[in-house]
């Protein structure tokens, strides 16, 4: 028996835990808020911001989006940033990704307060993770999210095998860094990764973070393994599906994450959750 791990279904869980926070805060006087900075007309990216905006203000955030011409200069975007940095109204700031390529997208989120930096990415954040540093910072809403729906399924990390592929700074690296301070052992794998297949087939744990529609099928699947599909990719007829093939692998793994309903409804959810987190730590000092 295969389960179906409803990605849905927790985002709306978690969802509703940030509303009843988001109540009290208010009740303090705190009203958490998160700025979305996007530059250009990217149709998938706008959608993502579209549907932030709509969440963050169902749950009661104040929500900026601030679009911005795909000319945007760099030192346009700082200042931008640098506004939002000393805006008290908000603890949030995130900067769509993808960024047109007169953007230096490293020194953008080195601009970002890293007390503001909802998505996780500041090295001085990322640093913290790395170390499993003690304390409250942010962690990308990706993987944060991904081990969110390993707990609500009672999949424990500790003492297995995983194996994520992809080393990207959204979702690969920080992904390993969580699994390993959760006790797993990891190994992250790649484009220049040897035997690609037989290694996904050591995994217990297996996450996919590649962009290539379909890469693993059932045959690359140990037996009852917990599949995790980060991937969003469109098949020879514009449909949307993922990294992994799921009719194959849903034969064999012990549970999967479908596309879409799986990992993607966790990434918004989270970057609410983290939001107010943000502000719960900035303005009541916690
Ligand atoms: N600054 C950032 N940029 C980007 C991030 C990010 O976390 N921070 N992540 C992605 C895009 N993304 C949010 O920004 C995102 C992607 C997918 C989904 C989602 O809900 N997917 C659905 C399917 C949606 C569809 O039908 O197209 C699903 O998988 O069920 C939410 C957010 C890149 N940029
Ligand atoms: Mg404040």
């Amino acid at each position: 028996m295969t389960t179906i791990i409803d990605g849905k279904a927790v985002a709306k869980k978690v969802n509703e835990a940030t509303a009843t926070v988001v109540a009290e805060l208010k009740q303090q006087g705190v009203q958490p808020g998160i700025a979305v900075i996007i530059v250009g007309e990217d149709p998938a990216s706008q959608i993502y911001v579209r549907n932030k905006n709509r969440k963050a203000t169902k749950l009661g955030l104040h929500s900026v989006v601030r679009q911005l011409p795909a000319t945007t200069t760099q030192a346009e975007l700082l200042s931008i940033i640098d506004d939002y940095n000393s805006d008290d109204s908000i603890h949030g700031i995130l900067v769509q990704s993808p960024l047109p390529k007169q953007i230096n997208e490293p020194l953008i989120t080195l601009a970002i307060d890293p007390k503001k930096d909802v998505d996780g990415f500041h090295p001085t954040n990322v640093g913290k993770l790395l170390t499993n540093f003690p304390g409250k910072y942010p962690v990308a809403n990706t993987p944060r999210g991904i081990m969110t729906l390993l707990a609500e399924y009672g999949v424990d990390p500790a003492g297995k095998q995983a194996v994520v592929i992809g080393r990207s700074t959204i979702v690969g690296k920080p992904m390993a860094a969580l699994l390993t301070n959760a006790n797993a052992t990891v190994t992250i794998a790649h484009s220049r990764t040897q035997d690609l297949k037989a290694l996904a087939r050591t995994a217990d744990i297996l996450v996919v973070a590649t962009g290539i529609a379909h890469l693993i099928t059932g045959a690359d699947i140990k037996p009852g393994a917990t599949v995790i599909d980060v991937g969003m990719d469109r098949d020879e007829n514009g449909k949307l599906v993922g990294d992994v093939d799921f009719d194959s692998a849903q034969d064999v793994a012990g549970l999967i994450t479908p596309v879409p309903g799986g990992v993607g409804p966790m990434t918004i959810a989270t970057l609410m959750q983290t939001t107010v987190e943000l502000a719960k730590w900035s303005d009541l000092g916690e």
